[in-house]
């Protein structure tokens, strides 16, 4: 889908080039992060593909067709592209942001209007409240998701993101990062991401590409074998020496999360939550509201010996929750800093969905401790 061909890019003045001979392919569908040390040109890279810094030498293919033979202006229209201060208009509203390349493709009005309002509710933002609003309104996370949201307006084929949530705290950034992997599950853009994040790079990729200063391409592979198999010291020592714990990024919480264990509900009294504890051996439970959302959890110690009270009564509230697309790092080291044992899994509606423990992190930070070993 995008495919570099002895590419170089020297800047005019400059007596060495800043990226050297690089030859590499993103199949379709797949998210290559480019990353490297600082001013290895990973964003030099990456404008190349749009035409924002045109090469010295060498092609570039994006759907087979070559870039440079093209209307740079028509070629953008099929790339979307993110940066990290995303730069909205601060005069448009969010509506007008988001329209502006489907107004340059000629869309009517009404077709538009359906697609900005789709676009805030794919990217968690209601439309009503937003539409209309404008950029200086908008936190940095909602302002990064309008962002997204422009970038898929004319839904392309191919997407560019220059540290796209490098300028958001770590929690939003990881949510965002999330809805992200949500989105792009159904979507499969073929997308370059850059980042000088190791950890969003695994989280992100299913390709990871390693550039050494001046451009040089140190390994382009999945997130595990860069992890398993790096390729040169260079990269093993770029990755890190915590590759164990890294390995946890590649893991989802919903490919270990339980979904079927003991929950009670608010309105439940003590002697049923007591005997539900007792059959399956625990000493505290989660409970929901009857809709199924997380209220809250009780502990055998609390509830022993008040027999006529509701849950509801003596719930205690839960101090962390995570998302099925989380990463087991992500959960595990919230289970690490809050000292917990047992992480509750929650829908976007808060709903509860699973549960991921303690354990379950520390076995698989072992088993790929001893894989990591073995090679
Ligand atoms: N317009 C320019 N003119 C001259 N040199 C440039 C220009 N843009 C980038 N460079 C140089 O090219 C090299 C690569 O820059 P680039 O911005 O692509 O790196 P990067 O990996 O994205 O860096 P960072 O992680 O710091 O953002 C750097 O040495 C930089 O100084």
């Amino acid at each position: 889908m995008i495919h570099f061909n002895n590419i170089t890019k020297t800047y005019p003045g400059a007596t060495k080039p800043s990226v050297d001979n690089l030859t590499m392919s993103v199949p379709e569908g797949e998210t290559c992060v480019v990353i490297g040390p600082s001013g290895c040109g990973k964003t030099t890279t990456m404008k190349m593909v749009n035409r924002l810094i045109e090469p010295t030498e060498g092609e570039i293919y994006v759907t087979g067709r070559n870039i440079l033979k093209q209307d740079p202006v028509e070629l953008r229209r099929n790339i979307g592209y993110v940066i990290q201060q995303i730069g909205l208009f601060p005069h448009f509203t969010i509506r007008d942001n988001i329209a502006v390349v489907p107004k340059m493709l000629g869309w009517k009005k009404s077709r538009i209007d359906r697609r900005v309002d789709e676009l805030l509710e794919i990217v968690g933002l209601e439309p009503t409240h937003f539409r209309n609003s404008y950029p200086r309104k908008l936190s940095g996370g909602q302002r990064q998701r309008v962002g997204v949201a422009r970038a898929l307006a004319a839904d392309p084929p191919v997407m560019l993101m220059d540290e796209p949530f490098g300028a958001i705290d770590p929690i939003t950034r990881d949510r965002l990062q999330n809805e992200f992997l949500r989105l792009q599950k159904p979507m499969k853009k073929t997308i370059m991401f850059v980042t000088h994040d190791i950890d969003e790079a695994i989280k992100m990729g299913t390709l990871v590409c390693i550039l050494q200063v001046g451009g040089v391409l140190q390994q382009l592979d999945t997130p595990s074998n860069i992890l398993s198999s790096p390729a040169n010291s260079f990269v093993a020592d770029f990755v890190g020496s915590d590759r164990g714990l890294k390995k946890l990024t590649l893991v989802r919480v919903n490919e270990v999360m339980k979904t079927d264990f003991p929950v009670g509900r608010h309105d439940e009294s003590t002697n049923e939550i007591l005997r539900r504890m007792k059959e399956s051996d625990l000493d505290s439970l989660f409970i929901t509201d009857e809709i199924g959302k997380l209220a809250g959890y009780v502990t055998l110690e609390a509830i022993q010996g008040q027999p006529q009270k509701k849950m509801s009564q003596m719930l205690q509230g839960i101090i962390a929750t995570t998302e099925a697309e989380a990463t087991m790092k992500d959960a595990f080291s919230q289970m690490l800093s809050y000292g917990i044992r047992y992480l509750p899994v929650v829908d976007e509606r808060s709903k509860l969905v699973g549960m991921v423990t303690s354990d379950d992190a520390q076995r698989l930070v072992e088993q790929t401790n001893k894989v990591l070993m073995s090679t």
